[in-house]
């Protein structure tokens, strides 16, 4: 089966989250085929973790629908929890517990978890199993949540600013882990062109809550006339993606 012709894994349709002031996200629809790794870029503010966390059911859309799998994250909330990892920008654990026993407790969750030593191994925290949640360095805290988001081997995986103050050796070793997963779906939000270039096969760039374009990083480049994904994403967006959609 090609990527072409795999069913959909995630199907948004006109997500639309509404704040009292501002419309964060404003009519976005997103289609992934399982096992593609899809990209989600865009400035800051530009409505990308408001969209991953509606579509993760951590938060409810004002509007549109989404389906996982063809379940519903809030309906069907038990069975998506079972196909579905996610890792987003600040991690939420107990800081008192020891990397260990968060994989422990992360595993309990799961019928098939990967074993917690593979788990540690794989984001190079062997070492650190002991050590106290709130006593890892932030790039620590960061790779151990990684780990938590892919623990219970899911078949749907959203990441969100995956290496975002990793140093460059962890980002590699990162990246070479989601290359891994062959067989998963994975969502990737990002500001690094050089991480959805490498890993994305489709980017959607999002600006002001609406998607402006969508397509691999290479057709991006043609739309735009652009030699990097960086360029493409200035022509088609008008910003710079280290931009901040706040201060304009
Ligand atoms: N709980 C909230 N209440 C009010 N406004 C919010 C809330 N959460 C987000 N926003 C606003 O919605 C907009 C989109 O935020 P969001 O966090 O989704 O953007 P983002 O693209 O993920 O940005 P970043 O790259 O900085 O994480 C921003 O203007 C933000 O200030």
């Amino acid at each position: 089966m090609t990527q072409q012709t795999a069913p959909l894994a995630i199907d948004a349709q006109h997500l639309v989250k509404r704040y009292r002031q501002k419309t964060a996200v404003d009519g976005i629809s997103l289609q992934v085929r399982a096992g593609e790794t899809f990209g989600i870029l865009g400035t800051n503010g530009a409505g990308k973790t408001t969209t991953v966390e509606m579509i993760a059911g951590l938060r409810r859309p004002s509007e549109g629908t989404v389906r996982i799998l063809g379940l519903d994250p809030f309906t069907d909330r038990a069975q998506v929890r079972q196909i579905l990892g996610v890792q987003l920008q600040e991690a939420y654990l107990h800081g008192s517990l020891s990397c260990w026993e968060l994989v422990e407790l992360y595993r309990s969750f799961y019928p098939d978890p990967l074993d917690a030593q593979t788990a540690l191994a794989m984001v190079e925290l062997t070492e650190k199993a002991k050590t106290r949640f709130d006593d890892l360095s932030g790039g620590q805290m960061q790779r151990l949540s990684i780990a938590l988001a892919l623990i219970g081997r899911p078949e749907v995986v959203i990441l969100d600013e995956l290496t975002t103050g990793l140093d460059p050796k962890a980002r590699r070793r990162v990246w070479s882990t989601i290359e891994s997963l062959t067989e998963q779906t994975v969502i990737l939000v990002s500001h690094a062109m050089d991480e959805v270039e490498r890993l994305c096969g489709r980017v959607a760039l999002i600006d002001q809550g609406r998607v402006i374009a969508q397509g691999s990083p290479e057709h991006l480049k043609e739309q735009a006339a652009a030699v990097t994904l960086e360029d493409a994403f200035v022509a088609l967006t008008g910003k710079d993606i280290h931009d901040d959609e706040e201060d304009d």
